[in-house]
């Protein structure tokens, strides 16, 4: 049996109704998976699918982001989703930025748009 994927959601404020929208619609891959998301991202899914094993951690400006990519360079995270929006200015972008570098310094797969989610997760399922 493969382990369970350890996955962290992210979602800026523009995205997370995207975000809830894609959690909703992979559910049953989302169960199989320890979930660990910033803040209110985090509450944002599991109000829509409740009964996830979702950890929410400190909200992004406060430093979710910096809490996952810590995570990222500890292993314990497999991929990472983060619906960016790319037109809004965000007074913790250095957090963002921090976070993504992390990710391919430790080439884990990041999808930062519902398309390369949408890949990601058809593997997967599929698979
Ligand atoms: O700001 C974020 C990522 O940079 C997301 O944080 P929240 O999920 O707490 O809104």
């Amino acid at each position: 049996m493969t382990p369970a994927s350890r996955l962290a959601l992210i979602a800026h404020d523009e995205k997370k109704d995207d975000l809830v929208a894609f959690a909703a619609d992979h559910v049953e891959f989302l169960k199989t998976c320890h979930i660990v998301a910033t803040g209110t991202t985090g509450q944002r899914i599991l109000a829509a699918c409740p009964g996830l094993n979702l950890t929410p951690l400190k909200s992004g400006p406060l430093g979710g982001d910096q809490q996952i990519g810590a995570l990222i360079s500890e292993g314990k995270i497999d991929q990472l989703i983060f619906f960016v929006d790319p037109l809004t200015p965000m007074p913790h972008d250095v957090d963002v930025k921090a976070l993504m570098r992390l990710a391919i310094v430790y080439d884990i797969p990041m999808a930062l748009n519902r398309a390369t989610a949408e890949i990601m997760l058809e593997n997967q399922e599929n698979g």
